[in-house]
């Protein structure tokens, strides 16, 4: 028997809660409490996180608080965690490009909101805050991509690790300056980091706060490619055709490959192994499949 609309609703609202959590690091039992720290954030206005949604399946996230070098404010954590949520329900998405508006990436946190939170209670929860943020960004089924020019320092620098893929325009610049601010990273950027180039590398990164420009981020392999323009438009247009190489196909076999990937990214060999059976099982004998055992394709 078909249920009620509204409890149709509230049981959407209650699945996507849950896999929320599911998705995240830290809920009450870490000592997190999400509603306090999004409260407190919300006193350090400035900026926003925009998102539109392209038919060809690529979400564009742009960060848009030029006036300090796109620096994460309070409001612009929180709603980069709206606009992850809206990404995690849109079910036509295949790919994401992460940029900056005005020509530059992001200069970190906004050190105006850092100063105000330089307690360690503030500091714990924002950084809990932005771990589950990015991680759920790393774990979106979408394949995504950080188009770094200008300027991607300290958390800027943490945020194009959350991502599959980093392009670089002629003479932009990842700098995680955390080390002169007395810090280390916080936003799971050392440990993505880690991921990436390797612990030599990445401590090399991080201890020697060296800049990475894109012939060191190509050497690192850091970044896949070094695109040809630093115009923002014409670098914007030159992303979306490289991602589009990988995003190019159907929408559930895109986001099955994501998945597999991401399980054998982070999940121990076998538990990797039985998620790949699942998700294997969501295509197979598919459409796309079955329309592809019609077509019989040849590979040439
Ligand atoms: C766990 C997270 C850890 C963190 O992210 S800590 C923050 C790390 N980031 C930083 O320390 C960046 C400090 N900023 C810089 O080094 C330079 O501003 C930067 C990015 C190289 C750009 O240099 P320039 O191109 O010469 O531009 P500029 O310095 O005149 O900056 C333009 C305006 O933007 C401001 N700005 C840049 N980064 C900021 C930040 N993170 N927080 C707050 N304000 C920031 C800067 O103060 C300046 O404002 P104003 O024009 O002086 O009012």
């Amino acid at each position: 028997m078909a249920l009620p609309l509204w409890k149709n609703l509230l049981q959407t609202t209650k699945e996507r809660i849950l896999q929320q959590r599911r998705l995240s690091l830290y809920n009450g039992a870490h000592g997190y409490e999400e509603e306090l720290i999004k409260k407190k954030l919300q006193q350090f206005a400035g900026g926003s996180i925009n998102l539109s949604k392209e038919d060809n399946g690529i979400g564009i996230l742009t960060l848009n608080n030029p006036k300090l070098m796109n620096a994460f404010t309070g409001t612009m954590m929180v709603e980069l965690q709206e606009r992850i949520t809206e990404l995690e329900n849109w079910k036509d998405g295949k790919g994401l490009i992460v940029y900056g508006a005005g020509n530059t990436f992001c200069s970190g946190s906004d050190l105006n909101a850092v100063k105000e939170i330089s307690n360690s209670q503030d500091g714990m929860d924002m950084c809990m805050f932005m771990q589950n943020t990015l991680t759920r960004l790393m774990r979106l089924p979408l394949i995504s991509v950080a188009l770094v020019q200008g300027k991607a320092f300290g958390g800027g620098a943490e945020l194009t690790t959350a991502c599959d893929f980093r392009l670089m325009t002629p003479g932009s610049e990842i700098r995680f300056v955390h080390k002169h601010m007395g810090l280390v990273p916080g936003w799971g950027g050392a440990a993505r980091l880690v991921q990436i180039v390797g612990s030599g590398a990445a401590l090399q990164l991080l201890s020697g706060t060296a800049r990475v420009d894109p012939e060191k981020a190509l050497r690192l392999g850091f970044s896949e490619q070094t695109l040809s323009s630093s115009d923002e438009t014409r670098a914007l247009e030159e992303a979306r055709a490289w991602l589009s190489q990988y995003t190019e196909g159907p929408v559930s076999v895109i986001r099955a490959m994501k998945k597999v990937v991401t399980a054998g990214r982070e999940l121990p060999l076998e538990d990797a192994l039985r998620t790949e059976k699942d998700i294997f099982g969501t295509v197979w004998g598919g459409p796309a499949n079955l329309e592809a055992l019609v077509r019989r394709p040849k590979h040439k």
